[in-house]
């Protein structure tokens, strides 16, 4: 990794909501007034959730020009559409339904990851998302700079990642030990979840590195080991697969956004 973690650590789960939100809707802002469109990719959680439910009750919500900001998900629970435990349902509820509604946010600029009512299985899923993910994709030569792995990721330009944090350090629907953390491309189907339910569909380790940058927010002291695992704080070193936090890093900036629990104080 070419750059430092800057880790920010928050009195309580509230405050850090409250403040994330800030953060991403002033970095939105400053990305927009030098380049259009913005690419935010969002996350499910209750922290991710949270944090875009007080975006929508920010006065800094109508500081945007939502008509050119495209929504992407980092990872999707494989459930039918309008099912309350998909991450889009509960991200559509928090703000997404509201900015298309009053804030000028184009339908077609909010792009969820395909589920049973469309597709027929996670790896469908996965498939149909790399291809939506690949019409937005810039020239090659940019897409690729900075991934990880050999070769253009067709992917957006990512400019902010958003990723929660499990107790056992996955991200998105990447979990420790299990078969999607090695999946190259840029989307996998996920089965036998330890998260419910079990199946799912996630952004790769690739196409989470390709973003300019990444934020982790995660907040409850049963977060605290494996963010201290994942910082390389506890002293002892890990491995991706055994903390795929570890992995999520950006091209130029990878952010921690906890609470004081979350950060072991
Ligand atoms: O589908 C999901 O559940 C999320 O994408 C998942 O990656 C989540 O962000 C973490 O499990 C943290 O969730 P909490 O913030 O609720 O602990």
């Amino acid at each position: 990794m070419s750059h430092p973690r800057l880790v920010v650590v928050h009195p309580d789960a509230g405050v850090l909501a409250e403040a994330a939100a800030a953060r991403l809707l002033t970095r939105i802002l400053d990305v927009q007034s030098v380049r259009s469109p913005v690419h935010v990719v969002l996350t499910g959680g209750t922290v991710g959730i949270r944090t875009l439910a007080r975006a929508a009750s920010s006065p800094l919500l109508a500081a945007v020009d939502w008509s050119g900001v495209h929504l992407w998900w980092g990872d999707e629970r494989f459930l039918p559409d309008g099912d309350p435990d998909r991450n889009e349902t509960q991200a559509r509820e928090a703000l997404v339904d509201g900015l298309i509604a009053g804030h000028g946010l184009p339908a077609g600029n909010v792009h969820p990851m395909p589920g049973p009512s469309s597709v027929g299985s996670p790896e469908e899923g996965a498939a149909a998302y790399a291809a939506e993910l690949a019409r937005f994709a810039p020239v090659a030569a940019e897409a690729s700079a900075g991934a990880d792995d050999a070769g253009s990721l067709a992917v957006p330009a990512f400019d902010v990642l958003l990723l929660g944090m499990g107790p056992d350090g996955h991200v998105a629907s990447l979990f420790p030990g299990h078969e999607g953390l090695a999946a190259t491309g840029t989307t996998t189907g996920v089965h036998h979840s330890p998260k419910p339910p079990p199946q799912r569909v996630s952004l790769t380790f690739g196409a989470i590195r390709s973003a300019r940058e990444v934020w982790v927010v995660a907040a409850g002291a049963e977060k605290a080991a494996q963010a201290a695992a994942a910082l390389g704080t506890d002293g002892a070193g890990h491995e991706v697969s055994d903390v795929p936090a570890a992995g999520a890093t950006g091209r130029t900036r990878t952010l921690w956004l906890l609470d004081a629990a979350a950060a072991g104080k």
